[in-house]
């Protein structure tokens, strides 16, 4: 951790989509400062800020920004989808801009305002075992799983299961059980799907790394992307989540997903909290 930011604080702000929530470091012009600790630190919901991810922004080289995502338990998330639209949001307004372009682990991604909403373009689903990843090579459309859940990934892995009532699951012990089988050997996000009409879904979702959470986007993509190709619906869906509405629509470039933003506060960390987490 920088001397600076020891006597003078961290400022962040919080963000949600859909009641995603996060917390955005914006570290342009300076080195990175987030650590697993700090990120760990800061995803304490009673002891620090609390958090579904944590997003930091950095410079560019061929980008308007780079963006590193971190989850509560301080590992890394390939994807995010739903803050990724937030910060997108933020930087547009910087910028004045109507679209924007960012660089995750996955390359270049696309994000424009749209309808009041924002809209990102989260790329191509991987759909090949070995780069989602699973374990070995096995059909990801039925995974040799109880429930024969498709496995898709977005940047990061998702298991998504196909149910007549996704209000029933036991989200929370089956879900925590998954996200640690070893078909998965990142680990996984697990999402569980009904289906309402051939372009409407309903979705809960267990997040690798948090647990429990209103909305994910990158697992909305990846439910859109299962349920197409299992035949269940068209390319372009909406679809239910315990936090609102997100719209998605898999066309030839990628798997664009809309949805709203919200800006709720902005902080400053305490240099005593940076000097115990950092
Ligand atoms: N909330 C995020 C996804 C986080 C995925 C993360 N839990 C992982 O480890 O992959 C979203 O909107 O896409």
């Amino acid at each position: 951790m920088k001397k600076d930011l020891h006597t003078a604080g961290l400022a962040f702000r919080k963000m949600h989509g859909l009641g995603n929530d996060f917390v955005v470091i914006d570290s342009r012009g300076r080195d990175a400062v987030v650590t697993p600790a700090l990120a760990r630190a800061l995803g304490d919901r009673n002891r620090g800020v609390g958090f579904d991810q944590l997003a930091e922004i950095r410079d560019a080289d061929g980008a308007d920004f780079t963006l590193d995502f971190w989850n509560a338990d301080g590992s890394r998330a390939g994807a995010c989808g739903n803050a990724t639209r937030c910060v997108s949001d933020l930087v547009m307004r910087q910028t004045g801009a109507d679209g924007v372009s960012l660089l995750t682990t996955r390359g270049t991604l696309l994000a424009q305002r749209v309808d009041g909403m924002v809209s990102v373009n989260m790329g191509h689903p991987q759909l090949e075992w070995a780069e989602i990843p699973l374990s070995h090579a096995v059909d990801p459309l039925h995974l040799p799983l109880p429930g024969a859940p498709v496995g898709v990934g977005m940047g990061n892995p998702h298991c998504v299961f196909f149910v007549k009532d996704a209000e029933a699951v036991a989200l929370e012990t089956d879900g925590a059980r998954l996200e640690h089988d070893p078909l998965f050997p990142q680990r996984t996000n697990v999402e569980y799907v009904s289906v309402i009409a051939p372009d409407h879904l309903r979705m809960r979702v267990w997040e690798r790394g948090a647990g429990v959470t209103l909305a994910c986007g990158s697992g909305a993509c990846a439910v859109a992307v299962a349920a197409h190709l299992r035949g269940l619906t068209g390319r372009k869906i909406q679809l239910d989540v315990d936090g609102g509405t997100l719209h998605i629509d898999w066309r030839s470039d990628g798997v664009w997903m809309t949805g709203p933003v919200a800006h709720v506060f902005d902080g400053v960390l305490t240099p005593e909290f940076l000097a115990n987490h950092a």
